[in-house]
C-alpha cells in the first residue's frame, strides 16, 4: 500500500506497480467515489471533510482483510492511526515523499484536491506539509519520487517487496 502527501505519485505509481506484479489495484479515492456516487470534491463540499474521513475509515476496515492488492491511499488516510493499524495488519506500507517545490508543481493544475482549492496553493501545500509532519513515518520503506524517474521508483518498490518476500 502506498502512503504519502498529495502529488507524491501514489495513484500513478500504484497503478503501474499493480500491473507489474500482477495484483489488482485500488485507489481509495476512486473506491470512495464509487460507493458514494459522488466525486471526492463533492463529498468535501457538500458533506464535509469529516464524512470523507469516515468513508476512508470504512474502506480501511474493508481493505484490511484483503490481500493481493496494490492500494493507493489518499494523502489523508494515515492521519487516522486506526487506519494505519488496520492497513498494517495485512500489508506493507510504502511511503512516497517529495520536496514541497516538486509537490507544488505536480498538484498545480489538479482540480480533484479540495484541500488545495482555496487560497494560495503554495501556502496550502506548505501548511499541510507542516501540519502533517511525521504522519507518513508510519511507512515501512520510503522513497523520494522527486529524485527518481517512474521506472526507478517502481524498481525501488519492487526490489523492496521482493526482499521482504511479499512478491
Ligand atoms: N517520478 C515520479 N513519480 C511519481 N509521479 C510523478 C513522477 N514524475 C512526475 N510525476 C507526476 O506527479 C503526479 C502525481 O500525481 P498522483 O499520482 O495523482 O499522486 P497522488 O496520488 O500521490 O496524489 C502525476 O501527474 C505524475 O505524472
Ligand atoms: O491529503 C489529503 O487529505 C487528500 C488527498 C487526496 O488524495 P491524493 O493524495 O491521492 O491526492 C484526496 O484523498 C483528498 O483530496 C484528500
Ligand atoms: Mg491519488
Amino acid at each position: 500500500m502506498l502512503i504519502g502527501f498529495m502529488g507524491t505519485g501514489k495513484s500513478t505509481l500504484g497503478r503501474q506497480l499493480a500491473r507489474r506484479i500482477g495484483y489488482d489495484f485500488i485507489d481509495t479515492d476512486l473506491a470512495i467515489e464509487e460507493v458514494t456516487g459522488k466525486t471526492v470534491e463533492k463529498i468535501f463540499r457538500k458533506d464535509g471533510p469529516i464524512r470523507f474521513r469516515s468513508e476512508e475509515n470504512l474502506l480501511a476496515r474493508k481493505l484490511s482483510v484483503r490481500s493481493g492488492l496494490v492500494i493507493a491511499t489518499g494523502g489523508g488516510m494515515v492521519l487516522n492511526s486506526e487506519n494505519v493499524n488496520l492497513l498494517k495488519q495485512n500489508g506493507v506500507l510504502i511511503g512516497l515523499k517529495a520536496e514541497a517545490e516538486i509537490i507544488f508543481s505536480r498538484v498545480r493544475n489538479k482540480r480533484r484536491r479540495p484541500l488545495l482549492r482555496r487560497g494560495n496553493l503554495r501556502e496550502n501545500v506548505e501548511r499541510l506539509l507542516r501540519e502533517r509532519e511525521g504522519a507518513y513515518d508510519a511507512a515501512d520503506f520510503t522513497i523520494d519520487t522527486g529524485k527518481l524517474s517512474f521506472g526507478e521508483a517502481l524498481n525501488e518498490i519492487h526490489s523492496y517487496l521482493k526482499q521482504e518476500g511479499c512478491v
